[in-house]
């Protein structure tokens, strides 16, 4: 709850005072109004004559105070929503790539879609909860006026019941938090049965035991600890109108000779209050989920954060005219127990300006890894990368990385074509799409877009080509791209394709397992397991 407010304070500090301001006239009006109601009863029938119009103010006031306050938050909250999902996505497109694989993909999209979303419904319970508090603090100074045996009572009263919340909802917290936990654990179950349907279709007993066991194991989880927590913020509610009634059971029964009118107003004030105060506890469990969803988006967040990405720096083409790119006893591990353990390197080798390397070895052997390390993705965690005797560090990071372009096995097409140089050129785009046989199947949208990214692999392989060729850097570098295409694209890719770009002066780096072409480089690097075990250099002429 403290958080929620420090965040609503902190993301839009002027709404969130004008929020207060009014959610606190609105509570202490809310006060007002059974002030000027128990005046009435106290007159005896002689009403004087302003208190009817003293009402309709208050009632106005109080009321119109309460929905403004109400509604700023709305449009707080959902402004906050966007500003949320943007923190995050900045947080994991600042952070590095190899902890953002640590952090995990899931648990970042289960923030973005769900916790999110219980912070955005939380935040306009905040001020119900402000205003409560000001109609309470009214309430408790008019007691203590009307009788300071009453007034001390209450104040009594309000500590037990904020003891007795805050017992409760510290275990509440603790269970919402472990639910929370579980709901990673249940994003990364729902990616796995979405993205293995096929799978699960073909094989009843895996659907049957991975469907019907492991994932209702962790939704029964998710759903224990959920059903756990908000029990007992229900119960911390609870235990707060509980004391409420008792102190008006003893005002009313209990042994405290207080005059009749008395009693008769201060319970009626507190039967007002009560029911106030039930407005602000239906909120209790929204507010409490808000909070966790909360604290688990900024975990998130700090986990991306403790490794920051130093290639934010602008690039100002000061690697334009590069000859040679040299990497040096570079290195890279995967941590985990020795034999998960992964170690590539120390590896030696140069990219020079115009050539075409290609990388071969077994699976596993490194050489996606020693891809990622190729464009700067990977930052080595031992040896050096110069760029003609410069080395790359953080200030030349991003630098160095907008020297290529690359198809990863894991590769992503955006639909649109923002940011591609060559984009803005119709004809070029056209002549791409039909040299590489897309052209019946896709076209570029005047908004920008491909007309469609549903493709066959292949072809979706062959449209990120195209962007590559749009993109139009120094550096290509593919990771096994000839694996999905059939013999006459391999023929094309490896004899026509990568002879063009050198032309052009391109450098590409090709992963391949296509032996037969191996002739297709100026070079060729063999890895075996985490090692350079071989370099070929081939004639112009294979
Ligand atoms: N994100 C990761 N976390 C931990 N270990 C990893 C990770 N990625 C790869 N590895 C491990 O590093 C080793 C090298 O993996 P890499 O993907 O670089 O090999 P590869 O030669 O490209 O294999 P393939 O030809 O099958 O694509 C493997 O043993 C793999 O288990």
């Amino acid at each position: 709850m403290v958080e929620l407010l420090r965040f609503l304070a902190r993301s839009a500090p002027r709404n969130f005072a004008f929020a207060t301001v009014f959610g606190v006239l609105g509570g202490a009006l809310g006060a007002g109004l059974i002030v000027v109601v128990n005046e009435g009863l106290r007159s005896n029938g002689v009403i004087p004559a302003s208190l009817p119009w003293l009402f309709a103010v208050v009632v106005v006031a109080s009321v119109t105070t309460r929905t403004v306050a109400q509604a700023i938050v709305h449009r707080v909250s959902h402004r906050s929503i966007v500003r949320l999902r943007r923190d995050l996505i900045d947080a994991m497109l600042g952070a590095r790539l190899r902890r953002v694989e640590e952090v995990g993909q899931a648990s970042v999209y289960s923030a973005l879609a769900d916790d999110v979303v219980l912070v955005a419904n939380a935040l306009p319970g905040i001020p119900l909860v402000i205003a409560g508090a000001a109609f309470v603090t009214v309430t408790l100074v008019y007691l203590l006026v009307v009788s300071p045996l009453v007034g001390l009572a209450t104040a009594i009263a309000i500590a037990l019941g904020v003891a007795l919340y805050l017992a409760w909802s510290v275990r509440g917290t603790r269970h919402l938090t472990a639910a929370r936990i579980e709901q990673d654990a249940l994003f990364t179950a729902f990616k796995e049965v979405t993205e293995g349907v096929k799978e699960l279709k073909l094989n009843a007993e895996r659907r049957r035991l991975i469907a019907g066991r492991m994932l209702d194991r962790t939704a029964e989880v998710h759903r224990r600890e959920s059903v756990t927590g908000l029990t007992l913020f229900l119960g911390a509610g609870a235990s707060g109108q509980l004391v409420f009634y008792a102190l008006l059971g003893v005002l009313m029964f209990g042994p405290l000779g207080l005059p009749w009118e008395v009693v008769s107003g201060t319970v009626l004030v507190l039967l007002f209050a009560v029911s106030s105060l039930d407005a602000v506890l239906t909120w209790v469990p929204t507010l409490a989920k808000g909070a966790v969803a909360l604290e688990g988006m900024r975990g998130r967040a700090a986990a991306l954060s403790e490794g920051v990405d130093e290639g934010a720096a602008p690039v100002t083409g000061a690697f334009a005219a590069w000859d040679r790119i040299s990497y040096e006893g570079i290195h890279h591990t995967y941590p985990g127990p020795r034999n998960e353990r992964f170690v590539l390197g120390p590896l030696d080798f140069t990219l020079e300006r115009g050539e075409v390397v290609l990388i071969s070895g077994p699976n596993g052997s490194g050489k996606t890894t020693l891809a990622k390390l190729v464009t700067g993705l990977y930052l080595p965690e031992e040896g050096r990368i110069a760029v003609d005797g410069t080395p790359v560090d953080e200030v030349h990071l991003a630098e160095f990385r907008s020297l290529f372009s690359a198809i990863y096995a894991d590769f992503q097409v955006f639909e649109t074509l923002v940011g591609l140089p060559g984009a803005g050129d119709a004809d070029r785009v056209q002549h791409y799409l039909e040299r590489l046989q897309l052209a019946d199947r896709v076209r570029l949208r005047p908004d920008g877009t491909w007309s469609t990214t549903k493709l066959s692999t292949g072809q979706r392989k062959r449209l990120a080509l195209v962007c590559v060729l749009l993109e139009d850097r120094d550096i290509c570098l593919f990771d096994e791209w000839a694996a999905d295409q059939d013999p006459v694209f391999k023929e094309v890719f490896y004899r026509e394709l990568l002879p063009e770009l050198k032309q052009r002066g391109k450098t590409v780096v090709a992963i391949t397992h296509d032996d037969r072409y191996f002739g297709a480089g100026d070079r060729l690097l063999r890895i075996e397991n985490g090692r350079i075990e071989g370099a070929r250099t081939y004639e112009p002429s294979c």
